[in-house]
Parts: C-alpha cells; sequence; structure tokens
C-alpha cells in the first residue's frame, strides 16, 4: 500500500473530524468567504455562449484547442512579444500544469542533450521531484526559502544557481512560489536572470498562478517576460486551475520558446510525437472556456476583475490573520504572512505546533508548516489567529 499524497492527505483526515470548529487549510483551491468552491460567473457565461453554439465534440488535435493554445501565449508572453510575432513558440495544450510540466519534462528528457539535470528550489511543489523523475530526469535543488526570515534567501540561490554545470536546467515559479509564498524581487529577478544567461543555463519557468497572486496579469508575468527580453529560450509551463477556477477540467498549456521558426516547426513536429501514446489528445470544454474568455473583450474584462477578486480577497485574509495575531497578544513578528503572496503562506510553524495545531485545535494544513490562505473566512480567520497564537506563545 502506498503513502497518501501529503497534500490530498491532509483532506482525507480534515473529512473524518466532527468538531464543527475544523478548518482545512491543505489543499491549494481557492474558496469564497463562506468557505465554498467558486465557479468564476465569466466562466459559466462563457460555458453557456458554448453550449449554445451546439459545437461538436470531435478529437481536437494533438497539440489541443488552437484558439487556447494562441490565448494562453499571448496571456504569458504579452500580445505584442516578438517572441510571438516570430512564430517561436512551440505551445501545445496540457492536461492542466501538471500535464504541462510532463511535456515539457519528457521533451526535455528525450531532446535536451546538454543536460538531463533540473534544479528545483528548496523547497518546491511537492509533485515536481515526482514529475520530473517519472519523466526519466535527475532533481537536484538550489537553495530558496529562508526559514529565519520566513523570506527568499537570495544569497544562497544565487550561490547555488551559480554553481550549476552549464546546461542545466533551472526550474523557476513565475509567481505565487508553491508552498512559501515567497517570490523574489523584480530587481532579484533581474539578477538571476543574468546569471543563468551567464551560466549558459536553461529557464524553465512554471506558471500555475497568472493574475492569481497579485491581481494583475502583467506583473504576475514579469520574470517570464524579463527573460525573454534578456534573450533566454525559455520553457513554460502554464496552468487555468486557479487564476479560472478550472481545477478539474484540466486547462493548461506547455511552451518552447526556440531561435528560429524553423526550429519551432521541428520542435512542435517532436511534441506531437511525445504526447500522440500519452493521451493522444487534451480534453476541449475547459480549453474552450479559456479560449473564449480570453478572446471575448467583455469576458475577458469581467475575468480580470473576478481573479483580481480573488487575489484582494486573499490579500485581505493574510492582514486580518496577522493583526489578529498581533491582537492575541503574539509578540512574534508575523510580517512574512503580508509580504509572501498567492495561495500559500509559509507560517514559520514547526512540525510538533502544526501537529498541535490539528490535535487540539481542528486546524488542517501540511506538515511544513504550509497554509492555504484561500481557506481562510471572515468566519473563521480569529479562530486561526488565536489557535496560532496559542501553540506558538
Ligand atoms: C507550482 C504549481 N505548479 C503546477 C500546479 C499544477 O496544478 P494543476 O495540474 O492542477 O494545473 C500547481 C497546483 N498546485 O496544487 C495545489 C496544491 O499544491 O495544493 C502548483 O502549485
Amino acid at each position: 500500500m502506498g503513502p497518501p499524497d501529503a497534500i490530498l492527505g491532509v483532506t482525507e483526515a480534515f473529512k473524518r473530524d466532527t468538531n464543527p470548529n475544523k478548518i482545512n487549510l491543505g489543499v491549494g483551491a481557492y474558496r469564497d468567504d463562506n468557505g465554498k468552491p467558486y465557479v468564476l460567473p465569466s466562466v459559466l457565461k462563457a460555458e453557456d455562449q458554448i453550449l449554445q453554439a451546439n459545437m461538436d465534440k470531435e478529437y481536437a488535435g494533438i497539440t489541443g484547442v488552437p484558439e487556447f493554445t494562441k490565448a494562453a501565449a499571448e496571456l504569458a508572453f504579452g500580445a505584442d512579444s516578438p517572441a510571438l510575432k516570430n512564430k517561436l513558440n512551440a505551445t501545445t495544450q496540457g492536461v492542466s500544469g501538471t500535464g504541462s510540466l510532463r511535456i515539457g519534462a519528457s521533451f526535455f528528457a528525450k531532446w535536451y542533450s546538454k543536460s538531463k539535470d533540473f534544479y528545483i528550489p528548496t523547497p518546491s511543489w511537492g509533485n515536481h521531484t515526482p514529475i520530473f523523475k517519472h519523466a526519466g530526469l535527475e532533481v537536484k535543488q538550489y537553495r530558496y526559502y529562508d526559514p529565519s526570515t520566513c523570506g527568499f534567501d537570495f544569497k544562497g540561490a544565487m550561490e547555488d544557481i551559480s554553481k550549476i554545470p552549464e546546461g542545466g536546467v533551472v526550474v523557476l515559479h513565475a509567481c505565487a512560489h508553491n508552498p512559501t509564498g515567497v517570490d523574489p524581487k523584480p530587481e532579484q529577478w533581474q539578477e538571476m536572470s543574468q546569471v543563468i544567461k551567464k551560466r549558459g543555463l536553461f529557464p524553465f519557468f512554471d506558471m500555475a498562478y497568472q493574475g492569481f497572486a497579485s491581481g494583475d496579469i502583467d506583473r504576475d508575468a514579469f520574470a517570464v517576460r524579463q527573460f525573454i527580453k534578456d534573450g533566454h529560450q525559455v520553457a513554460l509551463s502554464q496552468s487555468f486551475a486557479k487564476n479560472m477556477g478550472l481545477y478539474g477540467e484540466r486547462v493548461g498549456a506547455f511552451t518552447l520558446i526556440c531561435e528560429s521558426e524553423e526550429e519551432m516547426q521541428r520542435v512542435m513536429s517532436q511534441i506531437k510525437i511525445l504526447i500522440r501514446p500519452m493521451y493522444s489528445n487534451p480534453p476541449i470544454h475547459g480549453a474552450r472556456i479559456a479560449a473564449r474568455i480570453l478572446t471575448t473583450p467583455d469576458l475577458r474584462a469581467q475575468w480580470l476583475t473576478e481573479v483580481k477578486g480573488m487575489a484582494d480577497r486573499i490579500i485581505s485574509m493574510r492582514t486580518q490573520l496577522r493583526d489578529g495575531l498581533k491582537k492575541e497578544g503574539s509578540s512574534r513578528n508575523w510580517q512574512h504572512i503580508t509580504d509572501q503572496i498567492g495561495m500559500f503562506c509559509f507560517t514559520g510553524l514547526n512540525s510538533s505546533q502544526v501537529e498541535r495545531l490539528t490535535k487540539e485545535f481542528s486546524v488542517y494544513l501540511t506538515k511544513d508548516g504550509r497554509i492555504s490562505v484561500a481557506g481562510l473566512s471572515s468566519k473563521n480567520v480569529g479562530y486561526l489567529a488565536k489557535a496560532m497564537h496559542e501553540v506558538t506563545k
């Protein structure tokens, strides 16, 4: 019998708990202020338009719904991106972020001759290591999180990246780092871009939260666009699970920026050869929703307000939790709760404090002290502040 998935296992334990005050801060899925899943109204509108259009259910091509892949690339790189204008982007639809990472990993494993080493931040999303290993890659690490400040270990990251042998692939969370919520500052991204270029390393971005982190789709794509501006060919995995709430529809894309249109054509041919025996072609419904939202001006505008609304609610929960801890009389520095960004907060609680939170207060979170801030609401944030103060005073 295999062990339960660290993240999804938390929800199983939460479901078994009968305490009426229980809170699930495990899985990274957005909840509204009533603790309920949120289907974006723009998504419902797009879906309604699609149903009205009486579309068929024929197979998509191997690389997915073309309107979707075009719109996804434009969202990430910017509609005016020279890389797109010069047709350098080999973009395919993927089965959400996970599937897009897997396509990219399998492509590198087969066709990237310089190295089979993927360097991920410490810590990184729990699924990164198995995805890259299952694709036949070696997974190594670079320093990223500084437990003493609950912030970014910029010095450590730069030292480690500077030591990566030429050709190594550096995996970067484009925004809203999972699990820490700690992102480099723009000027730090610029320095990382320079060292990665100088060392001849390959940047592989994972952007699972564009728009969901700051509420601004362009701001959240800063790092990806900076690296392109600095002349890197980048690999990029995108997920629309969070920023469009399309979790179960499995909507994502993988892009490799090539050095010429001719190389892009060759890369696309190999990506198709890779996908065909993997799952042949992707699901169409979610990609149609995302494409319609991104390409219909009024739906796009509505979506932008909705994704900002989700980001703003999370930011307000961070502020209320930090203020709640102060109100409880905590003398600890909780500044990192509002310095961090996106779905997750790395609280800095150690495993025994996490255990007490769960056992004594029925608060469920992963052992590393990560909380999904989306699981907080105006109804339970005060309870969490009290519980966190109790286990940390
Ligand atoms: C960094 C990162 N990449 C990629 C993904 C891919 O997600 P998906 O395959 O659903 O698009 C995710 C989704 N995380 O899932 C929530 C959690 O950690 O509790 C992610 O966080």
